[in-house]
């Protein structure tokens, strides 16, 4: 029997958490947006195919997929607990352009690993998988950061605990409000895009990233929208990273003249995010974004809430 899964897209940072908050998203429109990953028992040896509207995106050898590399390490975990094992087929339904800032491999990370759990009888716990997944991620971009997996694979808004039984907790996040998500259509690589950031920063910065995040976290749990927005701000990869992106700066400035509440870039961008709480305010701003933030025929524009399940088993 072949068992599918699917991981959704997500936004890394969201930008007062750097590295420490991510949000899974979903398109109101019921679309899917992640990865879906199918695994079924083979003979031989392991075997994965590659298919979807951005698999020409991938490395032309499927050893050099992660979802490649995610089969051999769960296998290797699986002979440390003195575990036998079949080969597996994996096919892996590439639906996330890669370096998007939408969690591109995440998806395809957890997908495989939550995929290979389920056909092998659960023999990890949640927390193990996690710890996977984040060496994995750390194997692409270059860099520990949870702030993909762990939404991705949890879902909802996620905050990383420095607690290595734990890794991530959930925060309650605004069920109210839209996420229009425009993905450019560009590349931008996570390393590349890692490599701009400062290795140090100033006092008043320090300062800033704390309150901001704080200050978001405690909005977060009392439902305070208006004080959760007004500090939704981004002092430590934004500076750097915006001039990576085509018409961020005019865009973000648009959508506030529209009335948005907030805007960012998703994870290392080129797609941005922009928070409403209303429903035909989010269709103004998705039509804005069509006609000026996209720069190639690839990007597209989805309005999203919040995806409060993360990796699932699909049909
Ligand atoms: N299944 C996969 N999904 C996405 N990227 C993959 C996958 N397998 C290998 N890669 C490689 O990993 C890198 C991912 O780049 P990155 O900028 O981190 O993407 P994203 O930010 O969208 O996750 C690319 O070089 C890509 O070729
Ligand atoms: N915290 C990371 C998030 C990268 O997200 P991605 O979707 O661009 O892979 C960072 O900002 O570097």
């Amino acid at each position: 029997m072949t068992i599918k899964v699917f991981a959704p897209a997500s936004i890394g940072n969201v930008s007062v958490g750097f590295d420490l908050l991510g949000m899974a998203v979903q398109p109101v429109n019921g679309e899917l947006l992640g990865d879906v990953v199918a695994i079924e028992g083979c003979d031989g040896s392991n075997q994965l195919a590659m298919e979807g509207p951005f698999v020409d995106k991938l490395p032309n050898d499927p050893k050099d997929n992660i979802v490649f590399t995610c089969i051999e390490i769960f296998q290797q975990a699986l002979s440390e607990k003195g575990q036998e094992f079949d080969w597996v087929k994996l096919t892996l339904e590439k639906r996330m352009p890669v370096g998007s800032g939408l969690g591109s491999s995440a998806c395809s990370i957890v997908a495989a690993l939550v995929a290979l759990n389920q056909y092998y009888q659960k023999p990890f716990s949640e927390a193990q998988l996690l710890a996977m997944m984040g060496q994995m991620e750390a194997q692409i971009s270059g860099s520990l950061h949870y702030d993909n997996v762990a939404p991705c694979f949890l879902g909802g808004l996620q905050l990383m605990v420095n607690d290595k039984q734990i890794i991530s907790r959930e925060i309650p996040s605004f069920s109210q409000c839209y996420f229009v998500m425009a993905y450019s259509g560009i590349n931008v690589s996570t390393k590349a895009a890692r490599e701009v950031l400062p290795e140090q920063y100033d006092k008043a910065t320090a300062i800033a990233f704390g309150q901001n995040l704080a200050t978001f976290i405690d909005a977060c749990y009392r439902q305070d929208l208006p004080q959760a927005m007004s500090h939704l701000k981004d002092v430590l990869a934004e500076p750097y990273r915006s001039g990576l992106l085509p018409g961020f700066d005019v865009c973000r400035q648009g959508v506030a003249e529209l009335g948005a509440l907030a805007s960012g870039i998703s994870g290392s961008g080129p797609t941005m995010f922009v928070v409403t709480d209303d429903k035909e305010n989010a269709e103004q701003i998705q039509t804005f974004l069509q006609e000026n933030y996209l720069q190639s025929p690839a990007g597209f524009v989805y309005i999203c809430q919040t995806d409060v399940h993360g990796a699932r088993l699909v049909c």
